[in-house]
């Protein structure tokens, strides 16, 4: 962490305003009309008080003085007077209502476009903690921080001309008072300055420690984990974890609350000598018969307004500076620079992928130090059918990830029809791709919905989504549904029906049928699926795309042995073998091995399953 950002100055926090054209940007493209009326009724707000403290002068001074005139000339002062008070008051209802919208439209803008923004990350964006955090943050953190900035602002403004009118009904009696009556809050601001510094420090420090919180909290009241959790009783465990971190976290607020407390507590006092003081000095003067009534009472008010004010101008500053740094990590996160391969506008587009060629290809992920692969070079054509074999952790998905073209900092070339895949269009490319990755989603939405996904134009077609779900052998099942392809799927929301593990992959199996593409992956099936019903539908998939392109992993290598065109065979990282089922065999070497073990394997489990 860069200690650098937490030594606070006045320099910073004058800094710090430098974002206000970029909020402000920001704020007027939500609503004009508002803006402009809330920043007007912040103005006369900061008017209104040396105001209404004129017209109690006037008021007062001339009860006191018109003792032997017409009632009159006591009426309009305090008409004057009581005008002042309503329209004070309807002033600040209108303003309150207007922000009260106004806020309402930002937070949604900008949740809005902070959802654009994670839109455009890349897969190793969301697997690298400091952008993860970054998002998290503009989420959590910084979301209400613009408008809290406007007001700020505008704040300062308004007491600002509040302070400036109140000094000067103060000067106009004694001008070195003046002094006396700003020393303190300009004291204690710098102090309060610091501590929210310091608050600022402790919260973004925690970041990492707040997401693990976060994420214990999930775990224990999500479904997903529900039954692992219930199985092993790991519940104590994490509600362990959960209120470790959390004591921490209340430890440390409780300290900045004590001391802050302290603070304040003292420079409370403090301002009251100074006030009593200079109180003791007002009333004085109108003993002694030196001001009327009316300039007592004024004097006694602007002293207090001007307090008010200071206080209140010195703590926008430190709450723009605290806020400043919030918003940076907005704008950070706003601003971060979208991956060039999604900003290139004459990225190159295409029909169709006629061949998916690695050279020399090798990758390893940003958080790691070895290789996840090391000089891959194959090359895949139309109707090829490729099997990826290897041991867990040789590198398959990673491959098939590079081939869907989520990372782009690899070494050698990835071609697609000869084009390296970071000059083809990114969406183009992913509309011709129909893949199952080991992990896919099981979207809490409807059976339609979840297939439909697949290619959005086509969602409410039933007969397009008929056939993806006959690809997938799904008929049965999804007919079986109670409210067929428009049953609610998965338990979060009401007359949600929960599938099996293979359910579920024959749905993102229909999913992936939904779009016309040119090459189908299928990462592992097997993870939920029957050998049998595996087998079915790799022929099948290799039946459909006979004149395209398929890629299977599957760790049940005879599932693969008569549909391959070719098997690919990773370890370590490395493609140490390439051939057909058979030639595999014959060479007598990895492939072989792996095979041979499984249908050992098998074979004992058939045993054991008749004995
Ligand atoms: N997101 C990631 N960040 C860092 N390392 C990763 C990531 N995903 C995979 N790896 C590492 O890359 C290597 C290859 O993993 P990969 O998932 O490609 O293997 P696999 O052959 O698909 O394994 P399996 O058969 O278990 O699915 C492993 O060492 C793994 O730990």
């Amino acid at each position: 962490m860069n200690q650098e950002m937490y030594s606070f100055n006045l320099k910073d926090a004058i800094k710090s305003f430098k974002s206000f054209p970029k909020v402000f940007k920001l704020l007027w493209s939500v609503r004009k009309l508002h803006l402009i009326l809330i920043s007007m009724f912040y103005i006369i707000n900061g008017m209104l008080p040396a105001v209404s403290i004129l017209a109690t002068q006037s008021l007062l001074n001339a009860i006191q003085t018109s003792r032997d005139k017409e009632f009159i000339y006591v009426l309009y002062p305090l008409i004057v007077y009581l005008g002042l008070n309503s329209f004070g008051y309807i002033i600040l209802q209108l303003n309150s209502y207007l922000q009260s919208i106004f806020r309402i439209d930002l937070n949604y803008k900008m949740s809005v476009m902070i959802l654009d923004k994670a839109k455009t990350l890349s897969l190793s964006d969301f697997e690298n903690s400091e952008v993860y955090d970054k998002l998290r943050r503009a989420q959590n953190e910084a979301i209400e921080r613009p408008y809290a900035v406007f007001s700020i602002v505008l704040s300062l403004i308004s007491q600002f001309l509040g302070l400036i009118s109140s000094l000067a009904i103060l000067l106009y009696w004694k001008p070195w008072v003046i002094l006396l009556v700003v020393i303190i809050p300009i004291i204690s601001t710098i102090y309060m300055a610091k501590m929210g510094h310091l608050q600022y420090k402790i919260e973004y420090g925690r970041s990492q420690e707040r997401r693990k919180s976060w994420y214990l909290n999930y775990l224990m009241t999500n479904d997903i984990a529900f039954k692992e959790i219930n199985i092993y009783r790991l519940g104590d465990y994490l509600i362990e974890g959960y209120k470790k971190l959390n004591k921490k976290f209340i430890k440390q607020d409780k300290k900045i609350i004590k001391k802050r407390t302290l603070a304040s507590f003292i420079f409370e006092i403090l301002d009251q000598i100074v006030g009593g003081f200079i109180l003791y000095l007002i009333v004085k003067s109108a003993y002694i018969g030196e001001i009327l009534l009316g300039n007592t009472v004024a004097y006694i008010r602007s002293l207090s307004n001007i307090k008010g004010n200071m206080e209140g101008l010195l703590s926008s500053i430190s709450a723009m500076y605290q806020n400043n740094l919030y918003i940076k990590q907005l704008f950070d996160f706003l601003e971060m620079p979208v991956k060039e391969e999604l900003s290139i506008s004459d990225s190159i587009q295409i029909e169709e992928i006629n061949t998916i060629e690695l050279m020399d290809v090798s990758f390893k992920y940003p958080n790691r130090r070895e290789y996840a692969l090391r000089n891959i070079s194959f090359k895949i054509r139309k109707g090829e059918t490729i099997s990826l074999v290897g041991e867990n952790g040789s590198g398959k998905s990673t491959l098939i990830k590079l081939i869907s073209g989520f990372y782009h900092d690899y070494e050698g070339e990835i071609l697609i029809n000869g084009v390296s895949i970071k000059k083809i269009n990114k969406e183009d490319l992913g509309s011709k791709v129909g893949i199952i990755f080991q992990d896919f989603n099981r979207y809490e939405l409807t059976c339609r919905e979840n297939i439909g996904l697949g290619n959005i134009d086509l969602i409410d077609n039933d007969i397009k989504l008929q056939e993806a779900i006959d690809k997938a052998y799904a008929r049965e099942m999804v007919s079986n549904l109670p409210k067929g392809i428009d049953t609610q799927l998965g338990v979060w929301f009401d007359e949600g029906v929960q599938l099996s593990g293979g359910q579920w992959q024959r749905i993102a199996l229909s999913r992936a049928f939904l779009r016309n593409a040119d090459c189908y992956i299928l990462d592992e099936p097997s993870a939920s699926l029957d050998p049998v019903s595996e087998h079915e539908i790799f022929r099948r998939t290799s039946d459909l795309a006979k004149d395209k392109i398929s890629i299977f992993i599957s760790h049940r290598l005879y599932n693969l042995r008569k549909i391959s065109s070719k098997v690919l065979v990773l370890k370590e990282g490395k493609l140490i073998e390439e051939g057909t089922h058979e030639e595999l065999m014959n060479l007598n070497k990895h492939y072989r091995y792996l095979y041979d073990l499984q249908n050992a394997i098998d074979l004992v489990d058939d045993i054991e399953s008749i004995a």
